[in-house]
């Protein structure tokens, strides 16, 4: 079974009692949009989407999409995560949306997180994104330099040249040792041109983690 799926379908019937969803952004939440639009759930609810990606998503299974600058708060927000410590500290903008996944978290009433419990990892290290306004990316690199951390501008997808987020920033990937994961969430907000990092430290949200067998445990 594929777990994605496993959770996806966990938690739809907890999203029945919301109207208004916020959605993020990766392969979990566009496994959830297909089980909402199979069980007919899709066309009852508003979303107000973290990326393009997730929008048309929504959209092509003729779901109703509100943009953000309607500055409304979502009931719920719910999203996937590339990693989880056993303490609940996430790592997430995998897909590059970190800032709206952020955002709308940050919004939403309530906080649901859904994933494989195979990203359950208590590594020593870290790879964490960070989103940059592109004129300041090379004073952002030489900056975390000074204090230590290696910092790499993300390409690929094909593509010549970084990565461009849906807000038109850079995006980039620094190695951040697990103790230092909440103090580097903080630092980030001291060095100029950077927007936000993908360390989510509050632990004010539920996570569901399920594995390949369809069993769902809470963290
Ligand atoms: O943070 C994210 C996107 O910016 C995603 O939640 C994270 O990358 C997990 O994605 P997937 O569901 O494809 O495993």
């Amino acid at each position: 079974m594929d777990p994605k799926e496993v959770v996806a379908r966990f938690i739809v019937d907890k999203l029945k009692e919301y109207k208004l969803i916020g959605l993020g952004t990766g392969k979990t939440v566009k496994k959830l949009i297909e089980v909402l639009s199979e069980e007919g759930l899709l066309k009852e609810k508003i979303f107000v989407a973290s990326s393009i990606d997730t929008e048309l998503e929504i959209s092509k299974r003729e779901g109703m999409v509100i943009t953000l600058y309607s500055g409304l708060r979502p009931q719920v927000y719910i999203d996937s995560f590339d990693f989880v410590t056993s303490d609940k500290i996430m790592i997430k903008g995998g897909g590059a949306a970190l800032l709206r996944e952020k955002m709308l978290y940050t919004f939403s009433k309530e906080k649901i997180f859904i994933g494989e419990e195979s990203k359950l990892k208590d590594l020593k290290e870290y790879s964490v994104p960070v989103e940059v306004v592109p004129v300041g990316v090379s004073y952002v690199i030489s900056a975390f330099k000074e204090r230590g951390y290696e910092a790499k501008i993300r390409e690929g997808n094909g593509k010549i040249g970084p990565i461009i987020s849906d807000n038109g920033n850079i995006i980039l990937d620094v190695i951040v040792k697990r103790e230092n994961l909440c103090d580097f969430e903080r630092l980030v907000k001291e060095i100029p041109a950077i927007i936000e990092s993908g360390i989510f430290c509050k632990k004010d949200y539920e996570i569901y983690l399920a594995n390949e067998n369809g069993r769902i445990s809470i963290l």
